[in-house]
């Protein structure tokens, strides 16, 4: 079969992606297909595959699975850009549209120059923040409770855990330095801790100021990657929670691959801003011989 696929990326965060409006993929091939084309030297190289497709609830549907195959429940970078595409194909016509994903319906907003889009606006609703809606499960602790820095203890180290659910789980650290952050030997090990039966991305935020934050994330199933929406997010939120930043206000975001603008509305609503860019078209032979 072979299969026709846009790369994109928001920040640096790339994913294939395939055009449902044209393209049928067998349910049980999908994740074996997002691992396949994910891999760099026998596929063609991403964070994974978003899988554009009609939608019955909203304008269209995003569906994203991580490099390793499993399903994420959402993808900030990825619904910028499916936004910009379903705009730039025509499945959508207005500049403000909405999209399913499987955490939910959010509204987005594309700003096109002579037809093509370069910046998208996506308001990602309102976080959850109880215990049992990250999931994370501790004993004693209640379910309806939130954790706001609270003392996690992980390997050797004594963390700081915020967590937020964006749709999907992250657990968020502020740290002094993001430069000696460990993303890389602590991300894999909280990602997979029985703390959160359906893993978890990993954030470490250093605080610049109130309006400013840099940033590296731990993706579950995919890794380290150059950014992450719903991460990015979260550490907004996580700011707002511990009084670094006001609600109201326009937070930068400096993630590795570049900069998110986000803001936590009155009403609780997160609001982000920024880039989504085509990089490559071509046919994907699957399954390849
Ligand atoms: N890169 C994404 C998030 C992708 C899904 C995530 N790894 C998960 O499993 O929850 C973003 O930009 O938000």
């Amino acid at each position: 079969m072979k299969i026709p696929f846009t790369k994109m990326h928001g920040l640096g965060n790339n994913y294939i992606y395939i055009d449902g409006f044209q393209v049928h993929l067998e349910e049980s091939e999908i994740p074996q297909l997002a691992r396949k084309v994910s891999d760099v030297n026998f596929g063609i190289g991403s964070d994974g595959l978003i899988y554009m497709l009609p939608s019955e609830k909203a304008d269209v549907r995003m569906r994203i699975f991580n490099k390793d195959g499993s399903e994420g429940k959402n993808c900030g970078n990825g619904l910028r850009c499916i936004a910009k595409w379903a705009y730039e194909l025509g499945y959508v016509t207005d500049t403000s549209f909405q999209i399913e994903a499987k955490s939910g319906i959010v509204d987005a907003e594309v700003f096109p120059e002579n037809g093509l889009v370069e910046q998208v606006s996506i308001d990602m609703g309102v976080p959850l923040l109880k215990r049992r809606e990250i999931p994370m499960v501790v004993d004693n602790y209640d379910p309806e409770s939130r954790v706001v820095n609270e003392p996690f203890l992980v390997a050797d180290a004594e963390l700081n855990l915020t967590a937020v659910s964006m749709g999907n789980p992250h657990a968020v650290f502020f740290v002094e330095s993001i430069d000696s952050s460990p993303v890389e030997e602590l991300g894999p090990i909280i990602e997979k801790d029985d703390r959160f039966p359906d893993g978890v991305n990993v954030e470490f935020v250093e605080v610049v100021s109130g309006k400013e934050l840099h940033f590296r994330v731990w993706e579950r199933g995919s890794g380290i990657t150059q950014a992450c929406g719903t991460g990015a997010c979260a550490a907004v939120v996580a700011s707002v929670l511990n009084g670094y930043s006001t609600v109201g206000e326009e937070i930068t975001v400096h993630l590795e691959g570049g900069d998110l603008f986000i803001s936590m509305t009155e009403n609780q609503r997160v609001i982000m801003r920024g880039p989504a860019e085509k990089v490559a078209e071509g046919i994907f032979n699957w399954p390849s011989i």
